[in-house]
């Protein structure tokens, strides 16, 4: 079976082309294929499978084999996928777990259209958010010193977000325009280099907690991301697009 691999802003995906929906999906199978040791390494994989109303559809694994919720990295590296494949020229709509997605290819970068963020719970010292993924962002100082996944661990476990657990995103304003931030991904359960879902809802509470005006540019461990968003109806945002770099870096063969 081939596989191609993408990443965009180190955030790493192993992409199949998935149009005859032959993939054997497994848990364990996917696991093993996003190990760093024993398979491809990766920090999640995705179908793309056909859709009867959309140019595509994408199914998202995180890299513990299990499908997760929206991955807006991964959207990004899908649509560049899609548009390698040669479905579409310049913009594309797709279907996602988490509904309709519009997409834009420009060169080296991807623009994607996420949904709209209705529902914002502030506490005191973070904001928990859904931008596809749900999101814990707490604003720091000195993100760049912090034990991530430790700290990011400890929230993802707590109390607060069992069942299901939660992303924990950690970010410094480094200017009025620009905020650093870095993540802690559930179902990768690591630091990743970046999380599109997590820096685009890190630019919105940035929004709301600092007043910081899109377009956002949020730099990662992996390179540049940028969100720029519109203010909705009582406190909530539309037109929200994550944009920045998707690039295939290499494809092979998966030993039968
Ligand atoms: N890396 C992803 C987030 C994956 C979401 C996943 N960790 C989950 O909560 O299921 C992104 O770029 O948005």
């Amino acid at each position: 079976m081939d596989f191609f691999k993408y990443q965009g802003t180190g955030n790493d995906f192993i992409l199949i082309d998935d149009r005859e929906e032959t993939f054997p999906v497994s848990q364990d199978y996917i696991a093993h294929l996003c190990h760093r040791r024993f398979g491809i390494g990766a920090d999640g994989l995705i179908l793309l499978r056909n859709h009867p109303a959309y140019d595509f559809r994408m199914i998202y694994f995180n890299a513990d084999g299990a499908e997760g919720s929206m991955c807006g990295n991964g959207g990004r590296c899908i649509v560049r996928f899609a548009h390698d494949l040669g479905l579409f020229e310049k913009e594309t709509r797709f279907l996602a777990v988490d509904g309709e997605h519009q997409a834009a290819v420009n060169g080296d970068e991807v623009s994607l259209k996420m949904n709209d963020v209705t529902h914002i719970d502030q506490q005191p010292d973070f904001t928990f958010l859904n931008t596809g993924s749900p999101h814990y962002v707490k604003i720091v100082e000195e993100v760049e010193a912090m034990d991530v996944v430790a700290e990011g661990r400890a929230v993802r476990y707590s109390d607060r977000f069992a069942p299901g657990g939660t992303n924990a995103n950690f970010m410094e304003p480094t200017s009025d325009k620009r905020l650093f931030v870095r993540t802690y991904e559930r179902g990768v359960e690591d630091e990743t280099y970046s999380c599109g879902t997590g820096v685009t809802a890190s630019a919105l509470v940035a929004h709301q907690q600092l007043g910081m005006q899109s377009p956002v540019s949020i730099q990662t461990l992996g390179g540049m991301l940028r969100v720029s968003f519109e203010t909705g109806e009582a406190g909530g945002f539309s037109n929200v697009y994550l944009m920045g770099p998707a690039v295939r870096v290499y494809q092979g063969t998966i030993k039968a």
